[in-house]
């Protein structure tokens, strides 16, 4: 196995734009297209290598434009109801839209307005003004006009054209070609069996399909292990066929990361390490000419890297521009730390409350491909700042409509599977709205309300000198505001234990046992209050229970954790313990509602989320997933 070098720069993007768009541009890059000539159906999305001018005039002859009957308009002057003109066979021709002209004639008569008298006669009541009526030669296009410019990309529109101009085939560039090499011992094909350390290889396909969307034909060579000389042999391979190569992974310091040296050894390595977050290990070079991109392992990396580079790369590459995304001012829910040295882009959720734009961020480890599939948008972080303070207005970048973004229903707070499966019936039964949901516990959603972060927050908070949920801590923390609370259903809380319970747990008294590790929720969250007063009520004190202090998110990361083996139980809903195949004892059922803010109920949007909420649907497929009771949901359980 070689040697490696380990060095890696923190080049700013922009300088790393410079040094790798500089070199490929004096490396003649962009001015070497090649061109091919295709079938006109086929072409769409294709860019022209040529002006198109028309072969043809469009219609090539005087096309009547109605049904009706043809005339010379001249026999037709000083028509009217009380002088009107009889024409004989000869004087007049039915004709269809379409049909040519008949000679002699310059005008079209519609049929409505034609008396037919008998075969051979009609009469008129109006005159005719010549070449009304009638589409003449060239009315579309003219014989020698510009129907396209060079340099256009195709769209459906321009293929009728095209052919209606009398063209057949044209000239359009040839689409750059990329070989995209996956690298990485540990990859298996998406649906091989997976053991642990085993990652299922999909970066390849989000390129191709990025590739695809920019106008790039991509090519998928087998995944390689990380073997210096086998991949050396692969992009050289790679090099002989494409116009561009793409490495993925193996792009930092670890023991298996070759590709800057494979770069270094195979032709110039331009950069290595950029100061951006995430994406800091992307290798540029230059290989016999042509481009070679080192793409990081980690997807949201790789996306990122991707866009970043390879985007105006395979743009200019046609000839293209690159045209940015639209940009919005938002308000940051809140504070995100970043560090001085990198650029940072952080993908965010943005919801319109009001008349305001806000953002909040997601999960921001560079592994989590689910937080792009989340993303409204990008929030760049510039190097020099240390991050953004909750409250800041700031700009971000659009990753969908902003139609859709403001037909988006914001629900901030607990979390419960109930409002996934409520947001997929929304966008079932109205695919113009959208829910968007952030978890952040009970309280967290009675401050996104109190703050103007959300339309309603999801909740579940036990009072425990009344019993009553929800109510009072609206009334105690939401006193300026007013809400319409909403049942959204009852739900049963419990111990999720390990499959087959093999510690044999049997009911929140064993927490205090000192073989069992319990895993608790965040402060503020609706299922900790309910914790904290069984343990009252019971007398335990919590520093008895092992693990008390270990704080999880979300049921299905307490689930994950029992799951895991990292603990032996948790206190979180039936639903999170059937996801992972885990076993649960039932301990109390509890209330959760949705509050709402008055002032947004009415909206349309929030009115049909209330529809589906009411819906049989919604409530059969609730009790399909177990331990819910469906029989207040959608009923308002109060308001002030
Ligand atoms: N000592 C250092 N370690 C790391 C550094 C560093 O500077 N010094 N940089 C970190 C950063 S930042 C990133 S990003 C990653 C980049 O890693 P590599 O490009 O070398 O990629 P791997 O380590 O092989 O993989 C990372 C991760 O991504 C998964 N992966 C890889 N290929 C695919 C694929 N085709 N489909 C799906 N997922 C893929 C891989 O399994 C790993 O989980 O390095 C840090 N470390
Ligand atoms: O650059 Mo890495 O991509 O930060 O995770």
């Amino acid at each position: 196995m070689k040697k490696k070098d380990i060095y890696l720069d923190a080049l700013p993007l922009e300088e790393a734009k410079d040094v790798f768009f500089g070199e490929l541009e004096r490396a003649g890059i962009f001015s070497k297209k090649s061109v091919e000539e295709i079938n006109v159906s086929e072409s769409l999305g294709r860019i022209t290598a040529e002006p198109i001018f028309s072969k043809i005039s469009s219609p090539h002859y005087n096309a009547a434009a109605v049904d009706g009957i043809a005339v010379l308009s001249e026999r037709t002057y000083g028509a009217s109801e009380t002088t009107p003109i009889i024409l004989s066979k000869g004087e007049f021709e039915v004709v269809d839209t379409g049909d040519p002209l008949p000679p002699n004639m310059d005008s079209v008569i519609m049929m409505e307005d034609v008396n037919f008298i008998s075969d051979e006669k009609v009469e008129i009541i109006f005159p005719a003004l010549p070449w009304q009526n009638v589409r003449l030669i060239g009315e579309d296009v003219v014989a020698t006009e510009l129907i396209v410019p060079e340099n256009h990309r195709l769209r459906p529109q321009d293929i009728g054209a095209i052919l209606a101009g009398g063209h057949v085939n044209i000239k359009v560039y040839k689409k750059p070609v990329f070989v995209i090499i996956p690298t990485g011992t540990e990859l298996v094909n998406p649906g091989e069996e997976l053991k642990p350390g085993d990652i299922i290889e999909y970066n390849s396909k989000v390129f191709k399909a990025l590739l695809a969307e920019w106008g790039a034909e991509a090519l998928i060579f087998e995944k390689h292990k990380d073997d210096y000389y086998r991949i050396k042999e692969a992009v050289e391979k790679a090099l002989k066929i494409a116009d561009g190569v793409i490495i993925n992974a193996g792009s930092s310091a670890g023991r298996e990361d070759f590709t800057a040296n494979i770069i270094k050894d195979l032709g110039k390595l331009l950069v290595h390490g950029v100061s951006i977050k995430p994406g800091k290990p992307v290798i540029l070079g230059l290989v016999e000419n042509k481009p070679v991109l080192g793409i990081p392992g980690y997807p949201v990396s790789a996306f990122l890297t991707m866009e970043l580079f390879a985007k105006p790369l395979v743009l200019r590459m046609q000839g293209q521009s690159f045209t940015e995304r639209e940009k919005i001012r938002a308000i940051c829910t809140r504070r995100i730390v970043s560090s001085i040295g990198s650029e940072e882009f952080v993908r965010v959720k943005i919801g319109k409350i009001g008349d305001e734009f806000v953002v909040s961020p997601l999960h921001r480890g560079a592994g989590t491909i689910t937080s792009l599939v989340r993303a409204d948008g990008i929030l760049r972080i510039p190097a020099n700042k240390e991050g953004i303070e909750a409250g800041d207005c700031v700009e971000v970048e659009l990753l969908k409509d902003k139609k859709e973004i403001e037909n988006t229903v914001v629900i901030i707070g607990s979390h419960d599977v109930a409002i996934d499966i409520l947001a997929n019936e929304v966008k079932r039964r109205y695919p113009e709205i959208n829910l968007s949901s952030a978890n952040v516990g009970s309280m967290g959603g009675i401050m996104a309300l109190k703050r103007k972060e959300a339309h309603a927050a999801g909740m579940h908070l036990l009072d425990v000198d009344t019993g009553e949920y929800n109510i009072p801590y609206i009334r105690r923390y939401l006193r300026d505001e007013k809400i319409v609370l909403v049942n959204l259903a009852f739900r049963e809380q419990g111990l999720i234990v390990m499959k087959g319970n093999p510690k044999n747990i049997k009911g929140i008294e064993d927490l205090k046992r000192k073989d069992i590790t319990f895993v608790n929720r965040q402060k503020g969250a609706g299922t900790r209050l309910l914790l904290d007063l069984k343990l009252k009520q019971l007398n335990i004190s919590p520093e008895k229970i092992r693990g008390y202090d270990r704080e999880e998110f979300t049921h299905l990361a307490v689930a994950a954790q029992v799951a895991g083996g990292t603990a032996d139980c948790g206190l979180g809903i039936l639903s999170a313990a059937k996801a992972l195949d885990l076993d649960f004892i039932p301990v109390s059922p509890e209330r959760y509602d949705l509050a709402i803010l008055y002032e947004y109920f009415e909206m349309e949007a929030v009115q049909k989320v209330l529809e589906v909420l009411r819906s049989v649907e919604f409530k059969e497929k609730l009790k399909v997933l177990g331990g819910y009771d469906t029989s207040l949901t959608g009923e308002i359980i109060g308001g002030d």
